[in-house]
């Protein structure tokens, strides 16, 4: 049974929850609140006129507004889940009408930088718990979501310096209750660590499709044609959404950077070893990577299955 601060089922965690951005990630915690009663009321917030109108088609959410400052008031959970780079502009729109009390996260890849966007337009009173689910997919759009996406993945909270214990609890259970297994930390360290186990790899991703669609010698219907295996794999997540990627990379720059350097160096180990003939060194790292690999899969995150509905019926 997921946590819920000891409420049993009937009680919502929160009264009114208002979701700004209802693409892959607010839809999703839009049909995972509705269908495991998190919420009383959700109300969606977007400021593209046809999402708003999607999500009333898709009843995932009580409300539908274009309207960011009308849509918070009176919300006691507010969840920004907006490209990093629009969550200043939003905060600042949604600043004067926050409730004291009201609790206030994200769910954005970068964490550093969305907490020096958000906190100045923060009114006194007001609880800022950011956090991270570490799940997704190459989607986006209030289509691409669905109510499971959380479960069994992280959810990494960077709550400031002197947060509020009992607004980071509630949103610790508020991500349990999805199914998340949720861990805190600093965001300094959330940013050094996402740099190199998902930003490198996506820029690396979108680097090797790029550089394929270039080679001249390689025409457009060989890369289809042949791209099985490995590159097929880049060529999911090079379909991510540019809007968001590019304001990944403009706003982890620093830890980007750094991490990219030490890729450097090790690809250039790598261009050696293949020049001078140094299969026990390719051997070795191959075989390292392999256990790695392994203790994903063994750990169960590729495998296990939700089981809302079993919950649900109290089984
Ligand atoms: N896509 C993924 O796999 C994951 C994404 N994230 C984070 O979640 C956030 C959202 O990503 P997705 O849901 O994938 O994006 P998305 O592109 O599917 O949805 C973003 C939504 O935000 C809306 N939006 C943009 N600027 C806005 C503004 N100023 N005011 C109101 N609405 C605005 C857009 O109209 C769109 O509907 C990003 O910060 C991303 O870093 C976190 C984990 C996984
Ligand atoms: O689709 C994939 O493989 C992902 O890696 C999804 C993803 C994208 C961004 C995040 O911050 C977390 C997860």
């Amino acid at each position: 049974m997921p946590e819920r601060l000891g409420l049993p089922r009937e009680t919502p965690l929160f009264e009114r929850v208002a979701l700004i951005g209802l693409g892959l990630i607010g839809s999703s915690i839009a049909r995972a609140a509705r269908h495991l009663n998190l919420a009383r009321t959700i109300v969606a917030i977007d400021r593209d006129e046809a999402t708003v109108a999607r999500v009333r088609e898709l009843k995932i959410a009580d409300e539908a507004t274009s309207d960011a400052a009308a849509g918070v008031k009176g919300a006691d959970f507010v969840i920004l889940c907006v490209p990093v780079g629009a969550c200043g502009s939003v905060a600042e729109a949604i600043g004067a009408n926050l409730a004291p009390g009201c609790i206030v996260s994200d769910v954005g890849s970068v964490k550093g930088s969305v907490v020096a966007q958000v906190q100045p337009h923060l009114p006194e009173g007001v609880h800022f718990v950011p956090a991270h689910p570490v799940a997704g997919t190459e989607h986006s759009g209030p289509d691409a979501g669905f109510s499971t996406l959380f479960f069994n993945r992280w959810c990494i909270l960077t709550p400031p310096e002197g947060a509020d214990e009992q607004a980071v609890e509630r949103v610790r259970a508020f991500w349990s209750a999805m199914g998340s297994n949720v861990e805190v930390m600093t965001a300094q360290h959330h940013d050094l660590v996402l740099a190199i186990t998902s930003h490198v790899p996506h820029l690396i991703a979108y680097n090797i499709v790029g550089t394929a669609a270039d080679l001249e010698t390689v025409t457009q219907s060989e890369v289809i044609k042949f791209s099985a295996g490995g590159f097929r794999d880049f060529t999911r997540i090079a379909a991510s959404d540019p809007t968001m990627w590019r304001d990944v990379f403009l706003h982890n720059k620093e830890a980007v950077l750094e991490m990219l350097g030490r890729l450097n160096e090790d690809i250039a180990l790598l261009a050696r070893a293949i020049r001078w003939g140094e299969g026990d060194k390719l051997f070795d790292l191959f075989t390292r990577t392999r256990a790695i690999r392994r203790g994903i899969i063994s750990e169960g995150q590729e495998t296990a299955e939700p089981d809302f509905g079993r919950r649900r019926q109290g089984q």
